[in-house]
């Protein structure tokens, strides 16, 4: 039976721009048809902070050149850049398999999250993005009910609330892909944040962390392993402290051990550690390879990397 992995793209896999995304999917392409043409099966999720800031930007502000102008909701920007970002992604896959002579089809799979309508998360907006806007526009923000956060000496920004993944709606749709064999792309951006109103889905003014719904991913599809490309070769414990010291394979006790020191960035390294653990721990024998995209292959032979196991 062929392995099955999740793998988790950071910004550095994707770029900014438009320009830079089509740079940079081409070679984290590279690193995704290894895996396949290793036999792997495999699903792959990925980051959208800038591109959703960027969608948002352009549906709200631009937009309003528009007559019949209104409002683009979060959830809306959030399925916007699962489209995008899936639609580059999937071809400069697809483009990189043909160049070794394999076909299979690579498809994007809109994915919609349920979250808790009464996480605290959305008391306590933490997720940043957008534009940089003055203290003039920042205060408009706020006058619109919007949370705005300033960054000395670089000017305001918007910020978001960022709850727990729940549930993946169409995780059934992933599963199915994966079992023909085919590679997806689901659950962009952390998915598109909905809460669950009876039978009704309503979309959240949320941005869900990707690292979080990566591991629900990976528990869902039955996972062997979570591979989380970001833009560090290795964790580390200690960070910028002159005891600093980089991690390569630690047992799931030690990740635990970890967390707990407060070794890792609540916003960036933590949540990636809280995926891999609680994925790990639900059943025997996964394990999570946290590294960059250029290190992935030596990464899976254990020669590169920080792998928790199990
Ligand atoms: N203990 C740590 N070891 C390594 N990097 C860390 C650690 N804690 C925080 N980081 C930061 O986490 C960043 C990667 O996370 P993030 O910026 O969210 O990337 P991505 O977009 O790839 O998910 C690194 O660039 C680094 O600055
Ligand atoms: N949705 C999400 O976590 O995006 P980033 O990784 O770009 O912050």
């Amino acid at each position: 039976m062929k392995k099955r992995v999740v793998v988790a793209l950071g910004h550095r896999a994707l770029g900014t721009t438009l320009p830079e995304q089509k740079v940079a999917v081409k070679n984290t392409a590279k690193s995704i048809a290894d895996l396949i043409e290793e036999g792997y099966q495999v699903v792959i999720t990925h980051s959208n902070a800038p591109q959703v800031g960027m969608i948002h930007t352009a549906m709200n502000e631009f937009g309003k050149a528009h007559d019949d102008y209104t409002a683009a909701p979060m959830s809306v920007c959030s399925a916007m850049s699962q489209g995008y970002i899936g639609y580059d992604l999937q071809n400069g896959i697809r483009e990189e398999l043909l160049n070794r002579g394999i076909y299979r089809t690579v498809s994007t799979v809109l994915t919609q999250v349920i979250v808790d309508p009464y996480d605290e998360a959305f008391y306590t907006p933490t997720k940043v993005l957008g534009r940089y806007m003055t203290a003039e526009e920042a205060n408009e923000e706020r006058k619109k009910g919007n949370y705005v956060v300033e960054e000395p000496g670089k000017g305001f920004r918007r910020v978001v609330s960022a709850p727990n993944p729940v549930k993946i709606v169409e995780l059934d749709a992933v599963k199915a892909l994966l079992d023909a064999d085919q590679v997806v792309i689901a659950c962009g951006g952390g998915g598109i944040p909905v809460l669950e109103q009876d039978n009704h889905l309503k979309g959240a003014s949320a941005v869900i962390e990707k690292d979080l719904t990566a591991g629900k991913l990976a528990e869902g599809v039955n996972a062997d392993e979570l591979i989380i490309l970001t833009s560090v070769e290795q964790v580390c414990i200690n960070l910028g402290q002159p005891n600093e010291e980089k991690l390569g394979e630690i047992s799931l006790q030690q990740a635990k051990t970890y967390m707990e020191e407060g070794h890792f960035g609540i916003y960036n390294m933590y949540p990636k550690f809280r995926a891999a653990v609680e994925f790990i721990e639900k059943a025997d024998g996964r394990s999570a390879l946290i590294t960059s995209f250029d290190k992935m292959k030596e990464g899976l032979k254990g020669k590169a990397g920080t792998v928790i196991k199990g």
